[in-house]
């Protein structure tokens, strides 16, 4: 390396969208036609780890995703390279200004899979401003991160930020900001199901440019639901009302599977493991005589499922009774709970078919902190 080179590390956290964003009102801005709302997850587990290299000897960008060499003059890749530049340029500092002008080389990895419904997007383009923004020296505001962050991918400009997180369609510049810090509510719990880890056919952006272009039911949910349900669920979340967040959580993300299926051609994102999965938090929640578990699907099959800590144990050793095939330790990947003996459960719980096996693994997580800098002197 040149000694002029200068590199940066850090990691960044997925977030998961309880009331979702789908369709855009700006394709190029990547403008949402709604608010949505999301938890960010912590990165004990689930994270995107990028390193940035600017030097004077580089004689182009570059990226490495998953180690496979990209072109790096993506759109979006260079949207967000770009507005960091600017940035950079108009810096005080005249050694800033001067690396502005540098080419950069991107080292990124996801270690859970990319393109899978996981939300890799958030965290990737997430970890790609922030990395910049600690390679420049920047001293932006976390919210104009944001803001550049979702040039990459709309959902990215949440993954800024820990805890609860608001993004806002009409805001100026278009941003996301917490709505409660991670240690807001201590006891929620995200129990990541992974069903597939395969490619999805259709990816998000163009998915929602065709549901943003055929489906009526999107446009009476912009119209007349999404607003409602936004602060509904703002408030669920700072009287950390679970039966009400727990309820929103799943119509929200039953609209959103609805509007994929009045797209024409229709999307076809959930499979029918996701299926059992929805029938198999219904039931138990039946049993419970109250709303214990909620689960969220984003565009895959994966589950994404919220419950207190309270409930881990006994859920979990239904879950994994019904879906399990690998010791528990295996089956169970982060924060693995104690199981119990799910007999009197699981009996009342016995779906028509098996599903031994049909969830290949599961990611145990708290709700997390923002992106953050792994440099030996970061
Ligand atoms: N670590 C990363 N660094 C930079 N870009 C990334 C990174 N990880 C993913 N991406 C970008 O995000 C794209 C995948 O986004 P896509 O929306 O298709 O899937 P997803 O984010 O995993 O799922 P979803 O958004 O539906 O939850 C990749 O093709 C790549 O362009
Ligand atoms: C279903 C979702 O996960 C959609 C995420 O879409 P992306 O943020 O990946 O889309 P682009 O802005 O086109 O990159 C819901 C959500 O995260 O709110």
């Amino acid at each position: 390396m040149d000694c002029k080179s200068r590199s940066s590390t850090c990691i960044a956290p997925i977030n998961i969208a309880v009331i979702k964003y789908w369709g855009k009102s700006d394709e190029e801005q990547i403008i949402p036609l709604n608010d949505s709302i999301s938890i960010t997850l912590d990165t004990d587990y689930m994270f995107t780890k990028t390193t940035a290299t600017i030097g004077p000897e580089f004689t182009q960008d570059s990226i490495v995703l998953n180690n496979e060499q990209g072109s790096g003059d993506g759109v979006r890749f260079q949207n967000c390279l770009s507005e960091i530049r600017k940035l950079a340029a108009s810096s005080k500092h005249s050694s800033t200004v001067e690396k502005s002008t540098w080419k950069v080389a991107i080292v990124s990895e996801n270690n859970f899979p990319t393109k899978a419904g996981l939300a890799s997007s958030a965290s990737g383009y997430a970890c790609l401003v922030f990395t910049l923004a600690q390679l420049y020296e920047l001293e932006s505001h976390q919210s104009e991160l944001s803001a550049l962050a979702r040039r990459g991918s709309g959902s990215a400009c949440r993954s800024l930020f820990g805890g609860f997180v608001r993004w806002f369609h009409d805001s100026q510049p278009c941003i996301a900001r917490p709505i409660a810090e991670a240690e807001h509510w201590p006891e929620l719990r995200c129990l990541v199901a992974v069903v597939s880890n395969t490619s999805k056919s259709v990816g998000s952006t163009e998915g929602m440019r065709r549901s943003a272009e055929t489906s009526k039911l999107l446009e009476h949910r912009v119209k007349h639901v999404v607003r409602d349900r936004i602060e509904d669920m703002k408030m669920a979340i700072l009287e950390k009302n679970f039966v009400k967040f727990a309820e929103i959580t799943m119509r929200d993300s039953n609209q959103f599977h609805a509007i994929c299926l009045d797209t024409y051609p229709p999307l076809f994102y959930m499979n029918s493991t996701s299926q059992a999965i929805i029938q198999l938090v219904h039931r138990y929640n039946q049993i419970r005589r109250s709303i214990k578990v909620a689960y969220t699907f984003d565009a895959g099959p994966n589950a994404v499922l919220f419950l207190e800590q309270a409930e881990i144990s006994r859920f979990a050793s239904v879950f994994y009774s019904v879906f399990g095939s690998t010791p528990h330790d295996q089956f169970f990947r982060g924060k693995v709970p104690d199981l119990l003996d799910p007999t009197e459960d699981v009996a009342s719980l016995v779906p028509e078919k098996a599903l031994k096996g049909q969830v290949q693994y599961t990611i145990v997580c708290n709700v997390g902190q923002g992106p953050k800098n792994i440099d030996p002197t970061g």
